[in-house]
């Protein structure tokens, strides 16, 4: 079955400890809980999209060690496609070769971002999705309310954007586009946060979902479902592990 949902981005191993303060510079502290979970910008998304029962396809580069194989698996059993995972024994550098054809549509995420990003991202992305922090590094507009975000928005249609979403955590996102040059607010429902670690490839993830899967739907009701899904995801603890499954969303999501 091709995929509908490609996804180009890291995988990360989260060795995370719990502990009562952090160490001082080489002090040793009693933790009291370990875990290892999965993360990483890419398989995040992907493994967001994957639940929601999109046909996905990572493409990612991990090292040949036992992390590198776990995190096989794990993609395994989130249903995603690792035909394009790849391990290797050199140094953690990766690069990744894209081919996108005229039907998947590319939703591209600048994070972390860099100042110098190369301006072809800006030309060639059909959405350009960003946070406050990634919109504030791209063009040095500090985002603290939604007319930043505008200000942010008209700037990357400037520099070549077609379409602008910049997240803002609770209050949802702002949306601007070529077509629809009026930037748009729109909210996310009011939830009581536990952790928002990972809320942003939640989105990410359920807007590729919905672009694949949807596309009939205008890009606002894209994202007013997608800011339902990672909302719900900032009410568990974890990136992963906080990402609804489709069985357990209000249908009406889909
Ligand atoms: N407190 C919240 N209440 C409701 N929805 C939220 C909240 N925080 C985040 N969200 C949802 O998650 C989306 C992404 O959040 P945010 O802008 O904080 O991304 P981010 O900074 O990339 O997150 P992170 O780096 O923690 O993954 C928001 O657009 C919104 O839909
Ligand atoms: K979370």
């Amino acid at each position: 079955m091709a995929a509908q949902v490609v996804v180009v981005g890291s995988c990360m191993t989260d060795l995370v400890s719990l502990t009562t303060r952090l160490p001082k510079a080489g002090e040793t502290v009693l933790g009291h809980k370990f875990f290892i979970g999965f993360g990483g910008k890419g398989a995040n998304q992907c493994v967001q999209s994957a639940r929601l029962g999109a046909n996905t396809s990572l493409i990612c580069k991990v090292g040949k060690d036992s992390f590198g194989n776990d995190y096989v698996e794990n993609l395994k059993k989130n249903g995603i496609s690792t035909a394009f995972v790849d391990q290797t024994t050199d140094a953690a550098t990766g690069t990744a070769s894209i081919i996108v054809n005229s039907e998947v549509k590319t939703l591209f995420n600048p994070a972390p971002a860099l100042a110098d990003l190369d301006p072809q991202f800006y030309i060639y992305s059909d959405i350009f999705c960003c946070n406050e922090t990634e919109a504030e590094i791209l063009t040095g507009i500090p985002v603290g309310n939604l007319e930043d975000a505008e200000k942010v928005g008209r700037m990357l249609l400037e520099r070549g954007c077609k379409l602008v979403i910049v997240t803002l955590g609770a209050e949802g996102c702002m949306m601007i586009s070529v077509e629809e040059p009026i930037p748009k607010h729109v909210p996310a429902g009011k939830v009581r946060a536990v952790d928002t670690t990972g809320a942003g490839d939640s989105f990410v993830g359920a807007l590729a979902f919905y672009l694949a899967y949807y596309p009939k739907l205008s890009m606002e009701e894209m994202i007013r479902k997608s800011n339902c899904i990672a909302s719900v995801s900032v009410q568990a603890s974890g990136t992963q592990s906080s990402y609804p499954y489709r069985k357990d969303l209000p249908q009406d999501l889909f």
